[in-house]
């Protein structure tokens, strides 16, 4: 029996939670396991109800359960709130420094059922398979944030970017060690011809690089990076990067699948996993049962595989979802011509009969 704390949050949050736990459902059916979820209060909802985004009760269940399960976080109604109530800060960010999630997994996998729904050429993006490997707890959005006035009236704000060596070298083992199971190459993404941080960043990628003599390392700079992953997303395996800069280019990744609905995350690093879309609380298409659910089952498939042992439950996750794509059911993100549209219940429910059909 393993016990998942649920955070649905905001906006579409709670439709994309709701239909993972459907899928949830079909897998203890499967597979004869058994799961207790928890809910709880988490980000602007929270704020709303308890004056706090992220209430003690609620960090107190995400401690005693075995995983987390988090939808998405925030929205303009509370934007304009206190720093440190804001749904982004106030929650996302403790909850993953209270867990440890250091390393945060991204992989940009293009099911071949959508090789035409990216925006790019079939031929650049099928068969991609990246796997973003990103610093979750530290740099610039865990730094010193403030502002002060200058004596002549000038306003001026400081966002504070720093690592130390061990926090590079323990995200970085995750990467060397996921790329050894993979295709044997990292490329470290930096900006090291003007940061300091990203010239320790080389420094010390590349002298541990050196306990990993069978993995290809290989640096670029991040500018380069985005139009690289552009251009030949292909030319990746692992991509290993710091906080901020990971963000960005996993939201540029995930439009290679066709969409930023397609791709989930697993959060490791401290004894409970965290697992999430990649995608934020998409305030524009809340409430309308449009969003798709994918992200988050197939963030569902990554908790089976990191936190419970279960790489084969995980694999039947993915290939149910690779199957209800094959028979041509699409949410309205990932839509094309003779395609079946359908919305995120109707999505999740295909999803959860196929796995019980497997
Ligand atoms: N992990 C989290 O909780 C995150 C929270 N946010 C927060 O979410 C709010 C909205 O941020 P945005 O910049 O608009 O990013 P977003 O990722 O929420 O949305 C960007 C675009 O992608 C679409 N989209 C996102 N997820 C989708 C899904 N599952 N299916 C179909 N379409 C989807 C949205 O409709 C929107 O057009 C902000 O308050 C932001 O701070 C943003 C990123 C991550
Ligand atoms: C508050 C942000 C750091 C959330 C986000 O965009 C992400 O984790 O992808
Ligand atoms: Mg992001």
């Amino acid at each position: 029996m393993y016990t998942i704390t649920l955070l649905p949050g905001d906006g579409i949050g709670p439709e994309i939670v709701a239909g993972a736990v459907q899928v949830l459902k079909a897998v203890q059916e499967r597979a004869g396991v058994q799961f207790v979820t928890r809910e709880a209060l988490f980000g602007g909802c929270a704020y709303d109800a308890t004056g706090d985004p992220f209430p003690e009760e609620t960090q107190k269940l995400c401690l005693e359960g075995d995983a987390v399960l988090l939808g998405a976080v925030g929205g303009p109604q509370w934007d304009n709130l206190a720093v440190e109530k804001r749904p982004e800060i106030g929650a996302l960010l403790p909850l993953r420094k209270l867990l440890g999630a250091f390393a945060n997994l991204r992989p940009s996998t293009v099911f071949s059922a959508l090789a035409d729904a990216s925006t790019l050429k079939r031929e650049v993006v099928d068969g991609l398979d990246i796997m973003v490997v990103r610093e979750l707890t530290g740099g610039i959005y865990f730094g010193a944030k403030y502002r002060e006035t200058l004596p002549d009236g000038n306003v001026k704000a400081v966002d504070v970017m720093e690592y130390s060596t061990g926090e590079i070298e323990r995200v970085a083992r995750v990467a060397f060690d996921l790329a050894r199971k993979r295709n044997g190459k990292v490329t470290l993404v930096d900006k090291a011809n003007v940061l300091e941080s990203s010239r320790l960043w080389r420094e010390v990628v590349t002298s541990l690089a050196g306990e990993y003599p069978d993995v290809e390392l290989n640096h670029i700079l991040v500018d380069n990076c985005a139009m690289q992953l552009v251009r030949n997303p292909k030319q990746f395996d692992v991509m290993l990067t710091e906080n901020m800069f990971g963000d960005i280019l996993s939201d540029l990744a995930s439009q290679l699948t066709g969409s930023i609905g397609m791709l989930p995350s697993a959060s490791l690093g401290g004894k409970i996993g965290l697992y999430e879309p990649i995608h934020g609380s998409a305030p524009d298409i809340a409430g309308q049962n449009q969003a798709n659910p994918i992200a988050t089952i197939l963030s569902v498939a990554m908790m089976l595989r990191y936190s419970f042992d279960m790489p084969e439950t995980a694999g039947l996750v993915e290939q149910a979802v690779a199957g209800v794509l094959n028979e041509g059911y699409r949410t309205a993100d990932i839509m094309q011509p003779g395609m079946k549209q359908v919305g995120t219940r109707e999505m999740a429910e295909l999803i959860g009969v196929r796995l019980k059909l497997s």
